[in-house]
């Protein structure tokens, strides 16, 4: 081996993906750091190096780069005030990652610091030394439906309860379903748009105790739980809105006949998922990886992300919901609706039960 003779392809592409991950990498553990400090709470006025350094009790020169960075990266802003650089919470900032904050996003995104985890221990999972089929659904669920409770309401949740507001079906409608509805907060909105409707929110047996703890908190007379489990138990009956978000049955053809068959004639079947059918980018790669990562007992994964065995895919469901007598009224992108795309492109499909 020559000292003297480079070798046929320089070395930059591998050093520079490392370096560019790397750099990204220390990033996500300084937001991270961030936000177990409780950082932003602090940050609603402007506050000098040294005396967010002293409230925080850590070093002085660590924090000023962590102030410049965060300010790099738009969460803070900085001003000069008696001859010391001060920084405060950008707008964006004292909305969302305050953990105070009505809107914050603090809890949803602590997902990303706890699947993290997963990655560092890649090799185990690939290996299957772990056993991440120990969980059940009736179990998995309920610390998701709260993180997902807080990440809905600042913006998703206002935005289709107000868009499904519009229809004469739903001013006019006395007894809603919310299939899967978890938290239950479209059911608590709905039942805040229309006075006169009872809504009912069907989820496992603990998580409709957290469902609960929800319609406490939000004094909703009109809305009611009932738990069990969509694949086996019956879902009740007349119902002129079944809603349902997100929920793993949102694909299958057997829970469109259950939803069918417990809807009035006229009422509406408001179904909003993630349809995933293109695999093509290195995200999908990643997030395909993830998702198969863990699977809880009673839940069907199939192979793509947010997808379960028996699914259709889109057409072929609307093919299915048209079969069973439902006209489709309209599907929404839910990107367009929400103006941005985050976590994979959902749709919103609003089929009325003619026949
Ligand atoms: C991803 S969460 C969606 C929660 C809520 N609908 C939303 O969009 O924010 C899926 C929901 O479906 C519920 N679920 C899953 N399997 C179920 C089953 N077999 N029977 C009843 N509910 C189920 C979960 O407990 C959870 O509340």
């Amino acid at each position: 081996m020559s000292l003297l003779k480079c070798p046929n392809e320089s070395p930059e592409k591998i050093l520079k993906l490392f370096d560019e991950i790397y750099s990204k990498t220390r990033i996500f553990y300084l937001l991270k750091t961030a936000l177990d400090l409780n950082l932003f709470d602090y940050l609603e006025d402007f506050k000098s190096v040294e005396e967010l350094a002293e409230i925080l009790k850590c070093d002085l020169i660590l924090i000023e780069y962590m102030l410049k960075i965060l300010n790099n990266l738009g969460l803070i802003e900085n001003k000069v005030i008696d001859g010391k650089v001060c920084y405060k919470n950008t707008d964006i900032t004292n909305i969302y990652l305050k953990k105070e904050s009505n809107y914050s996003l603090v809890n949803p995104i602590s997902y990303y610091f706890e699947n993290i985890k997963n990655w560092e221990n890649l090799i185990d999972i690939l290996k299957n030394k772990y056993n991440f089929s120990k969980t059940d659904s009736n179990n998995f669920f309920p610390e998701v439906v709260i993180r997902m409770a807080d990440e809905c309401k600042c913006w998703e949740l206002p935005k289709v309860l107000n868009y499904i507001s519009k229809y004469e079906e739903f001013k006019n409608a006395k007894k809603l379903l919310d299939l899967g509805g978890g938290h239950g907060l479209y059911a608590i909105g709905f039942s805040m748009l229309n006075k006169n409707l009872k809504c009912y929110v069907f989820d496992l047996p603990k998580v409709v105790e957290v469902t609960k703890k929800f319609i406490e908190k939000y004094n909703a007379k009109n809305v009611f739980t009932i738990a069990g489990d969509f694949y086996k138990d019956d879902i009740g009956k007349d119902y002129d809105i079944i809603f349902t978000s997100y929920n793993p049955g949102g694909k299958n053809p057997h829970i469109a006949k259950k939803v069918y068959n417990a809807l009035n004639i006229g009422g509406l079947f408001i179904n909003k998922q993630f349809f995933p059918e293109e695999e093509e980018s290195i995200e999908d790669y990643l997030n395909n990886m993830e998702w198969n990562f863990f699977k809880p007992a009673g839940l069907e994964k199939d192979r793509i992300r947010f997808t379960f065995k028996g699914d259709l895919n889109f057409d072929d469901y609307l093919e299915y919901l048209k079969n069973l007598g439902f006209k489709i009224l309209e599907v929404i992108n839910i990107q367009e609706l929400l103006g941005f795309e985050c976590f994979g492109k959902s749709k919103m499909i609003i089929a009325k039960k003619v026949k």
